[in-house]
């Protein structure tokens, strides 16, 4: 079901409830037909929650800190995006298929929309979550330079259509919640972007360790000062500048766009921070996880 109406606008379909790209939508069956292996890591964020930053530090991490092995490709043909499927591009499913092992992988699905085989195999998965605010904000940039999403309108417009779940990947809240409450049944390293800001020695280390990658001291700094917002907004491999403006529109906002905790403050207004923090009650109660929304 199209979930957008003007003539022009890119539409989202839906797949269970769950607002999709179309082009992902029509290739559901080979997306849930997926054969996972053991040895597959799967990166899974809810869109905009740092999923390219996380993307760099396991690459970096897998390769040993080596930099220049990192400038093999742009950040986003390095690891297959699972439902990515724009004919007669290769699909995510495709360029999967011919990766050799081990894989490392991503995805923006919730997690009752993962191909069964990634829980059969026993997979790792490296989740990333951002505090909802920022994420919002964030995503409504995105929004307005992805010529492949609808429009987002304006901020009010989009913040009711954000909180009303009516975006690609669906509710934040859903998608947060059910990867959460699976973190202690599976193979899972959670993580939060705000961490990871932080204190992002700490949070790599997390990572080598899930990873089971014993790099030195030297090397981890290495893969600390290449994975700053700073380095990675100049690194083309990184910044999504090889993306072409028909699709990314970065005159409009960057990709690389302000990479801080708290940019909300920015944008909500008082009446909108206290109606969202009770929708966040309401829809977040009895879950025992919790976001730190400044540093
Ligand atoms: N190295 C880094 N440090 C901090 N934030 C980063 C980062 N790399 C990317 N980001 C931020 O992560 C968000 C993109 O997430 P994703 O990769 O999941 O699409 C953007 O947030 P902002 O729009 O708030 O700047 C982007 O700036
Ligand atoms: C289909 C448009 C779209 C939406 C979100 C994407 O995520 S990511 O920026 O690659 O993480 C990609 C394409």
């Amino acid at each position: 079901m199209a979930l957008t109406t003007a003539g022009t606008q890119p539409s989202l379909g839906e797949v269970a409830g769950i607002p999709l790209p179309a082009t992902t939508v029509d290739n559901w069956h080979q997306i849930q037909g997926f054969e996972a292996q053991s040895d597959d890591l799967l990166i899974c964020t809810y869109p905009k929650s740092g999923t390219t930053w996380i993307q760099e530090i396991v690459d970096l991490i897998e390769q040993s800190g080596d930099v220049d092995k990192c400038q093999r490709a742009a950040i986003q043909h390095r690891h297959p995006f699972l439902e990515w499927a724009r004919p007669p591009q290769p699909s995510g499913v495709e360029k999967a298929r011919a990766m050799p092992r081990p894989r490392v992988l991503r995805t923006h699905l919730p997690a009752q929309l993962l191909p069964p085989s990634f829980w059969e195999s026993n997979c790792k998965f490296l989740y990333v979550a951002r505090n909802v605010k920022d994420c919002l904000v964030s995503y409504y940039h995105f929004q307005r330079m992805n010529r492949t999403l609808p429009d987002p309108g304006t901020w009010d417009q989009y913040f009711e259509t954000f909180i009303s779940g009516k975006v690609a990947w669906g509710s934040w809240f859903e998608h947060v919640r059910g990867w959460w409450e699976l973190r202690n049944n599976v193979r899972m390293l959670f993580l939060f972007y705000e961490d990871i800001k932080r204190d992002p020695k700490q949070e790599i280390q997390k990572v080598m360790k899930f990873m089971e990658k014993n790099l030195d001291g030297a090397v981890l700094d290495t893969i600390v000062q290449e994975t700053t917002f700073e380095k990675m907004k100049a690194n083309p491999m990184t910044n999504r500048s090889t993306a072409p403006k028909t699709i990314l529109d970065q005159s409009i906002s960057p990709f690389m766009r302000k990479g801080i905790v708290g940019d909300w403050k920015n944008h909500f207004t008082v009446a909108q921070n206290e109606r969202f923090d009770e929708i966040y009650r309401q829809k977040m109660e009895g879950t025992s996880i919790n976001f730190c929304t400044e540093l």
